[in-house]
């Protein structure tokens, strides 16, 4: 997690701090106060934070939504100095603590966080991560408006980690309109809110410029909000601190007014405000389609019958992930291109198959069929059987629960290489534990889908099949930590699909689990070629 920094001589005789790289949220709070978005010089103690959560205000009584805190492992809670680096380790800033604190997050039993507080001073500019010529600061987009005499208008932040689709460009237009002085408009400012690691959805909101208003300028930040962002380009659930925390960041670049794109359901602008961000934050007409005239209009102009209903962000995905375009009347071509590109559709996506049940259960069997069945539909495929891997990738592994994680993750590394390449694994392990699912899972997800299929032939069932004579072994207490015998299986709570071998025979079995790749789109359709 840390180590000491090697070389800083600057200061001879001075203890060499060390280093420390943030989690995500860290380094985006980190970023905004280096940037200059954030009013105040670095982390917050135990005091601020508390009066951010119960009253909305730094101490001083300066409103403010969240706070702003460094979680540190227990190790480092007693550093007076610590170098604070991107995830690669290159230094960012050093942060000379002021506080240390501790608390636990939520219940009792909660683990205890460690938190530094204290200013932070820029090591160098940051160069990890995605996007950075268009993470350009608020001091800098503040000086070019300056610069230009003309830039009297109104200056209106989109704050958006979604592409903007017809109803929202239609209503930033109407907006930068309706606030623009002596006749004229509104200057847009688009703040792409994109992860630090890669670029989210920046490239479909990138692909709007041409239909927003002459001279909008983008850019790029990634504002803090633990556990929101999903995995595909459609961005998150917003809270109203998080609305507030961009009213904010918008403000420090210049903008007066922020409409937040959310999808049409972002949180009541009335709560927003009474966070008293900087700025006002607009609730902006709702836009629909309607279908008579076929064109976006005001919602109060369009009959409640003609107006089309936009699809919800799951159907966006579900569209893209079969290969379907998106309806033109709700996305501009550009943008609808610039998705499909980001989503490809799911039959050109790698894909991680991951068959888990007990020894015996069919695990096997039902992959090998399925492994047939999806090179017959034309995609390459790699099968990583259980007792194959534990003599290949992981031959001298036991089946204690760390040898059993580490076969696990193996694995998971193998198909998640097997998927960036666009290619199929099939895995059947007997993976018995939830967290080393949920690791493969995560580990895949990076560059393809992720399948689960539970297996669930019931013990007795597997025990009377006993292929391979080790439940009697294993009943004798000559097998320790037989699963299901004399060691645990957590049955999946997320399965995708559930299989019964006890009421099928195998080629049954395997056609369901080939019909649920047809449906998810993972085959191409028969039928259509
Ligand atoms: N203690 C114990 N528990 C469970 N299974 C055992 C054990 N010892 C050996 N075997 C044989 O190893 C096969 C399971 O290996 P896996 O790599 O799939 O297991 S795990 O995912 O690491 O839990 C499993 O094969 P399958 O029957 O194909 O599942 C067994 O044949
Ligand atoms: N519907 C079914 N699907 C898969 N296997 C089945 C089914 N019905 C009966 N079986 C039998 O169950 C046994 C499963 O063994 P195997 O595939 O090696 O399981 P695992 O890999 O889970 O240990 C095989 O003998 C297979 O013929």
């Amino acid at each position: 997690m840390h180590r000491q920094a090697g070389g800083s001589d600057r200061e001879p005789g001075r203890r060499t701090a060390p280093v420390f790289a943030p989690g995500p949220d860290g380094l985006a709070h980190l970023e905004l106060v280096l940037n200059g978005a954030y009013p105040f010089p670095g982390f917050m103690g135990r005091e601020d934070a508390e009066s951010i959560e119960v009253r909305g205000r730094l101490l001083d009584g300066r409103p403010w939504p969240v706070p702003v805190t460094l979680e540190v492992p227990e190790g480092l809670a007693g550093e007076d100095r610590l170098i604070l680096t991107d995830p690669e380790g290159a230094p960012l800033a050093e942060l000379a603590v002021g506080e240390h604190w501790k608390g636990s997050e939520g219940d009792e039993a909660a683990p205890v966080v460690h938190r530094l507080a204290g200013d932070v001073t820029m090591s160098r500019p940051a160069m990890y991560g995605a996007l950075r010529e268009l993470r350009v600061t608020p001091a800098e987009v503040r000086a070019q408006r300056e610069l230009d005499p003309t830039a009297h208008q109104p200056l209106l932040a989109v704050v958006t980690d979604r592409p903007l689709h017809h109803r929202a460009l239609h209503q930033i237009r109407a907006e930068a309109d309706a606030l623009g002085r002596d006749g004229g408009r509104a200057e847009v400012l688009v703040i792409i809110d994109a992860p630090l690691e890669d670029e989210g959805a920046a490239s479909a909101v990138l692909a709007a410029e041409p239909l927003l208003p002459p001279r909008s300028v983008f850019v790029v930040a990634t504002l803090p909000r633990s556990g929101r962002r999903g995995s595909g380009p459609f961005g998150g659930e917003w809270t109203e601190r998080d609305a507030a925390l961009a009213a904010h960041v918008a403000a420090a670049y210049g903008a007066t007014h922020m409409l937040l794109e959310a999808g049409g359901r972002g949180p009541e602008v009335e709560r927003v405000m009474a966070l008293r961000p900087p700025l006002t934050v607009l609730d902006p007409e709702p836009w629909r389609y309607d279908s008579g005239e076929e064109l976006w209009k005001p919602f109060t102009s369009v009959d409640p019958g003609r107006a089309r209903r936009e699809p919800s962000d799951d159907e966006v995905e579900n569209e893209l992930a079969h290969g379907r375009e998106l309806p033109s009347w709700f996305t501009p071509a550009r943008v609808g291109a610039e998705l499909a590109r980001l989503r490809p559709a799911r039959t050109e996506r790698g894909l991680t198959l991951l068959f888990t049940g007990l020894s015996g259960s069919g695990k096997s069997t039902i992959a090998r069929g399925v492994c047939d069945g999806i090179r017959r539909a034309g995609r390459p495929v790699t099968l990583l059987d259980g007792d194959v891997v534990r003599r290949m990738l992981s031959k001298g592994l036991t089946f204690s629960r760390e040898d059993r994680e580490l076969n696990i993750r193996r694995i998971g590394y193998v198909a998640s290489e097997i998927n960036r390449h666009g290619g199929v694994a099939v895995c059947a392990p007997i993976a018995p534990y939830e967290a080393g699912r949920a690791e493969v899972r995560a580990m895949v997800e990076e560059f393809g889908d992720f399948f689960l299929v539970h297996v669930a032939t019931p013990l007795e069932v597997c025990e009377a099949r006993d292929r391979k004579g080790l439940y009697a072994e294993a009943r004798a207490g000559r097998i320790p930590d037989f699963t299901g015998i004399s060691g645990p299986y957590e049955e999946p709570v997320d399965a995708d699909l559930v299989v019964d071998t006890v009421d099928a025979d195998p080629a049954e079995s395997v056609a369901a689990v080939m019909a649920a790749l047809r449906e998810g789109g993972w085959l191409p359709d028969p039928t259509s070629t």
